[in-house]
């Protein structure tokens, strides 16, 4: 479906992206994981076609690609991470207006549907939620009946229940056929939806695979969280401040923890977080 081989941007002498490489299978959630200022967006508006590529090969549906044409365009769905739209215009002449854009595209109607927003359709948009602003604009990066959709960090910003109520949407899309490409910092967000993760730090993939393999592969063992403070810090790495162990031997770690006078601490298995600061010694969101 996409295809991207050895994609580098530089920004004047500061290289943004060294050369990724990636393919996304048709049908599939793809994500591009990683902290503020990897790449991602700067990747997603290459393959959008609203930022120039310094080097590297783009594919789409198995045809080189120089640049993104309109008949391209008309195949893909784009989410940007800000979009801005008419405050004045109700959702339903919002979406009849982007609608208009494109040669095909499902009924506005049907949109409403699938994002939920039916019983807003007469609102006006400077009148919506941030959650709902957000399912339009997703709905919106649907409207032309897209093979390929564009999310890029659709959930940041919005409260836990707004988030899953676009992560459903998602899985709609998917299991609708849509084939998606997905960035974000929210790394339960990946774990949860993704097929496959790429994880991207400093303008580099540092790891794919699917989430369950990636944590595999990190041979991570048990996790157990204590709180930081001056008798933990030195157990592990500090990240959000607690202190997160690795443990093979969690009989001998609980021993040592309560040593120490701790009697607060979890035990968990890892998680796509816990690869992510294997690989690269910080959290997230740091
Ligand atoms: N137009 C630009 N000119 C110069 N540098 C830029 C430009 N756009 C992005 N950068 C830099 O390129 C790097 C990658 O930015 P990008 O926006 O792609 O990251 P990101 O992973 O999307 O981050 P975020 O999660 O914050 O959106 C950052 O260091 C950023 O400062």
């Amino acid at each position: 479906m996409l295809k991207v081989k050895n994609l580098k941007k530089l920004y004047g002498q500061f290289e943004a992206l060294k050369g990724i490489s990636f393919e996304i299978e048709r049908g599939s959630i793809f994500s591009l994981l990683g902290p503020n200022g990897a790449g991602k967006t700067t990747t997603v508006e290459i393959l959008e076609g609203l930022r120039k590529k310094t080097e590297g090969e783009i594919y789409y549906f198995g045809k080189k690609t120089e640049f993104v044409s309109r008949e391209i365009k008309e195949k893909i769905g784009v989410c940007l991470q800000k979009t801005e739209l008419f405050k004045e215009l109700t959702v339903i002449e919002t979406l009849k207006l982007f609608r208009g854009f494109y040669k095909r595209g499902f009924e506005p109607e049907a949109i409403l549907n699938l994002v939920g927003l039916k019983e807003k359709a007469k609102s006006r948009v400077k009148n919506l939620s941030g959650g709902q602003y957000q399912r339009l604009v997703l709905g919106l990066s649907f409207i032309n009946d897209p093979e390929l959709i564009f999310l890029d960090e659709p959930t940041t910003g919005l409260d836990p229940q707004s988030r899953r109520h676009v992560w459903e949407i998602i899985r709609n899309f998917k299991n609708q056929g849509k084939t998606i490409f997905l960035t974000t910092h929210y790394m339960e967000e990946a774990e949860k939806l993704a097929d496959i993760v790429c994880i991207i730090d400093n303008g580099e993939i540092i790891e794919s695979g699917s989430p369950q393999n990636l944590i595999e592969k990190s041979n991570l063992n048990v996790i157990v969280e204590v709180p930081k403070n001056e008798k933990t810090r030195h157990l592990g790495k500090i990240f959000n401040n607690k202190v997160i162990i690795e443990t093979k031997d969690v009989r001998k770690t609980i021993q040592e923890i309560l040593k120490v006078g701790i009697e607060n601490f979890i035990v968990r298995h890892p998680t796509l977080e816990d690869v992510f600061l294997r690989l690269t010694g910080k959290g997230l969101r740091d």
